[in-house]
C-alpha cells in the first residue's frame, strides 16, 4: 500500500469542500483516474495528500513529500526568461550534464522551445515544459491535475499518447484528474468518482462499468425515430443527445444489436464508457442521499 485515507475533511470557512468517509487506498503501480463535476473536490483531494491545504482526518503514507510529484492545473513561470534557464534553475541541474533530462526533452520534441521565452510558448508547449520537469522526478506517486485542459483536440491527443507511452512499462503510481473521459479510458485502471466532496464510488473501470451499466451498452442518437424504435427497452441515463441501452448478457446483446441492424440504425457498443457509467453512478448516489443537494 502506497497511501491510504481513512477519514478526511477539508473546510474552506463554513463550507466542507471534501469529506472522504470511506477508505481510499492507492496501491503501488496503480493508475487512478479522478473524476467529478466542477467543484466536486478533486483538486482539494490532491492538495490534501500533498499537504498543501489543512485537513482533518488521516492520510497514511510511507512516502516523503519529495517522493510525490505534481502537475497542477495552472503553471506560471517568469515570463521574460528563456525556458532553458527556467528549467535548469528550478531543477538545479544543467541539461548538458543530465542524460535523463535530455531524454525527456527529446521524447517531447522540446529542443526548439528551450531558447524561447515562457510567454512565447503555446499552451501545449507550456504543458510539456511542466510535464518534463514533473517526469524528471520519477516519483513513486505522481499527480496530473487537468494536464490537457485548454488544449485543442489534436494537441491533447498527442500529449496523452506521449504520457501513456512513457508510463506503459513503468511502475509509478499515477493519479490523473481529468474531465476528458477518453483520456481516462487510455490511462486509468481505477476510477475515483467524487461529487460535492463525497466519494460516489471507487473501483476498477471494469468493476464500475459492470455495476452501473451491466455487460455492455448500445449508444444511439436520441432522435424521434430511434426513441420510437427502442421505446420498450430499458435505458440508462445518458447525455441529452444520446440514448444508452444496457444489456446484461450475450442474448440481450444479440437482441438489441439485431433490432438496431434491422432498422438500419448506427450504433456504438461499449463495455467501458466512463461518462455513462459515472452519470448513472451519480444518479444512484444522489437518490440514496435524498435528492440533488445534500448536506456536506
Ligand atoms: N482556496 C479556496 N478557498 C475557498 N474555497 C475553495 C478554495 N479552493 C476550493 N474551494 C471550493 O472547494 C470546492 C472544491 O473545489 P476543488 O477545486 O477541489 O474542485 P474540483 O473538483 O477540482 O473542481 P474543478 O473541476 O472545477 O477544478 C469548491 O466548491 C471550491 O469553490
Amino acid at each position: 500500500m502506497l497511501l491510504s485515507i481513512d477519514n478526511l475533511q477539508v473546510r474552506y470557512g463554513k463550507q466542507v469542500a471534501l469529506h472522504i468517509d470511506r477508505p481510499f487506498v492507492i496501491e503501488e503501480g496503480e493508475r487512478i483516474g479522478i473524476i467529478g463535476s466542477n467543484g466536486a473536490g478533486k483538486t482539494t483531494l490532491v492538495k490534501s495528500i500533498l499537504g498543501l491545504t489543512d485537513y482533518k482526518g488521516s492520510i497514511h503514507t510511507e512516502l516523503k513529500r519529495e517522493q510525490m510529484a505534481v502537475h497542477m492545473q495552472q503553471n506560471e513561470y517568469v515570463n521574460t526568461m528563456p525556458v532553458k534557464v527556467i528549467m535548469e534553475t528550478i531543477l538545479d541541474t544543467s541539461i548538458k550534464n543530465n542524460k535523463a533530462l535530455q531524454e525527456l526533452i527529446s521524447y517531447f520534441e522540446f529542443e526548439k522551445c528551450l531558447y524561447k521565452r515562457f510567454s512565447h510558448l503555446s499552451g501545449g508547449q507550456k504543458q510539456r515544459l511542466t510535464i518534463i520537469m514533473v517526469m524528471l522526478q520519477n516519483a513513486p506517486l505522481t499527480f496530473y491535475d487537468e494536464v490537457t485542459s485548454g488544449l485543442d483536440f489534436e494537441t491533447r491527443q498527442r500529449l496523452m499518447e506521449k504520457l501513456v507511452n512513457w508510463y506503459k512499462d513503468k511502475e509509478n503510481s499515477l493519479c490523473i484528474v481529468s474531465h476528458y473521459y477518453e483520456e481516462l479510458e487510455m490511462m486509468a485502471d481505477k476510477i475515483l468518482l467524487l461529487e460535492q466532496g463525497h466519494i460516489v464510488d471507487f473501483g476498477s473501470k471494469e468493476e464500475l462499468f459492470r455495476k452501473y451499466c451491466g455487460r455492455s451498452i448500445f449508444i444511439i442518437d436520441n432522435t424521434e425515430k430511434n426513441r420510437a424504435l427502442v421505446s420498450g427497452i430499458e435505458k440508462l441515463e445518458a447525455p441529452e443527445h444520446l440514448l444508452a441501452l444496457p444489456s446484461g448478457d450475450v442474448e440481450s446483446e444479440h437482441r438489441i444489436a439485431g433490432l438496431l441492424v434491422d432498422a438500419d440504425v448506427n450504433f456504438k457498443r461499449s463495455s467501458s464508457d466512463i461518462e455513462i457509467m459515472s452519470t448513472n453512478a451519480k444518479k444512484i448516489f444522489k437518490g440514496q442521499r435524498g435528492g440533488a443537494e445534500y448536506e456536506n
